[in-house]
């Protein structure tokens, strides 16, 4: 099957050419936002969709009928696509809107806006491996070859979307300055949200988060269960209570998001993705990475990832193992609101 993988460059960024053009990037660079607005900004494969149920679900406050019936890309359109000037013009109250677009080419857009902004960040290795899966099936990607070269074009920032790190610094330079911003990661909405995976977890996985004892493990599980849900919901004046916080957390796991089609892309037309090559929902783990990277990968990929990263005052939790982190605390998943992706700033 021929593939679709026609791109537009926007301010040296490439972008999937079959839904973005340079007017709906434009749009987005000019969008008016309202103070009613949610905004989810990702870099790709970091728990968009993910986001995009949770608010969903918060707003209806459980109720998933919504989220049952309404694809994500219509109830929270990504800004920059072609389609999102009809749907978000249309929609009267709040607006849920999605973006991958980095925070410079936004941030006129934001300025003195009282929307509401989410940030998610992801590990880098699991979102370069998720990447990867995705370019294979996603037809307006381009095929890519081994993970090898794959991995050669994340860390230069040339696939589609930019630089992870560029999109990471670029947000998080925002924490504390943007009015109403949430920061949050996929692996603290993993550790709390998904805690029913927990009594299926095998010791590997618990490694791959740097995890060693069952009593920690107990400790975080009580900690951080429903810890995401009820600061996400708290953020945006919707506190959940009882069955609606219960109902939520339900719908949002990783096994109903993988049977709900208006999530999973299963209604994508094979020419657009072809689901013989792989699934959207396809593992949803943290630590996977270590299935795919090789010794000399993982190498590579630290010396640049400190070469990047050396300026960034902030310390994420997929950086600090628990034990390093004071208290066996890993991500000291507190109340406060930017403590779990960022855990502190270099300078406390
Ligand atoms: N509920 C839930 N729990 C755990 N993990 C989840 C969940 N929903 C989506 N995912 C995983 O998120 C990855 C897709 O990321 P995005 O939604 O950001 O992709 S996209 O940018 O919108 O294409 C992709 O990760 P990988 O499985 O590692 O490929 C999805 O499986």
């Amino acid at each position: 099957m021929a593939r679709l993988d026609m791109t537009e460059t926007f301010h040296h960024i490439s972008f999937p050419g079959h839904i973005h053009t340079q007017d709906s990037l434009n749009y987005a660079l000019h969008f008016q936002f309202r103070d009613r607005d949610t905004v989810i900004a990702t870099y790709p494969k970091s728990g968009t969709t993910w986001m995009q149920e949770i608010v969903t679900l918060v707003k209806n406050r459980g109720d998933p009928q919504l989220s049952k019936t309404v694809p994500n890309w219509a109830r929270a359109p990504w800004l920059e696509q072609h389609y999102s000037a009809k749907v978000l013009e249309a929609t009267q109250g709040d607006r849920i809107i999605t973006t991958h677009l980095p925070y410079n080419l936004l941030s006129s857009a934001l300025q003195g806006s009282k929307a509401k902004v989410i940030y998610v960040a992801r590990n880098p290795k699991d979102v370069a491996v998720s990447y990867y899966h995705f370019h294979k099936m996603a037809k307006f990607l381009p095929e890519p070859n081994s993970f090898d070269e794959f991995l050669d074009s994340f860390l230069e920032g040339s696939v589609s979307y930019g630089s992870w790190f560029d999109h990471v610094k670029g947000w998080t330079s925002q924490a504390g300055v943007l009015a109403n911003g949430l920061y949050i990661s996929y692996e603290e909405m993993w550790l709390s949200l998904a805690a029913e995976n927990w009594k299926e977890r095998r010791p590997k996985d618990m490694l791959a988060f740097g995890m060693t004892s069952e009593i920690y493990l107990r400790e975080r599980m009580l900690r951080d269960l429903q810890g995401s849900m009820e600061r996400i919901s708290s953020f945006l004046h919707c506190p959940l209570v009882g069955d609606e916080l219960t109902n939520s957390l339900r719908h949002c796991s990783f096994s109903s998001m993988s049977d709900n089609a208006m999530v999973n892309y299963t209604q994508i037309p094979k020419e657009i993705m072809d689901h013989s090559k792989g699934k959207f929902m396809r593992k949803g783990k943290i630590g996977d990475w270590r299935n795919t990277f090789t010794e000399e990968q993982i190498g590579i990929f630290d010396t640049v990832y400190s070469y990047q990263m050396k300026d960034c005052p902030l310390t994420f939790m997929w950086e600090c193992p628990p034990e390093s982190c004071g208290g066996g605390g890993g991500g000291q998943a507190s109340g406060d609101q930017d403590r779990a992706l960022i855990l502190h700033d270099a300078g406390d």
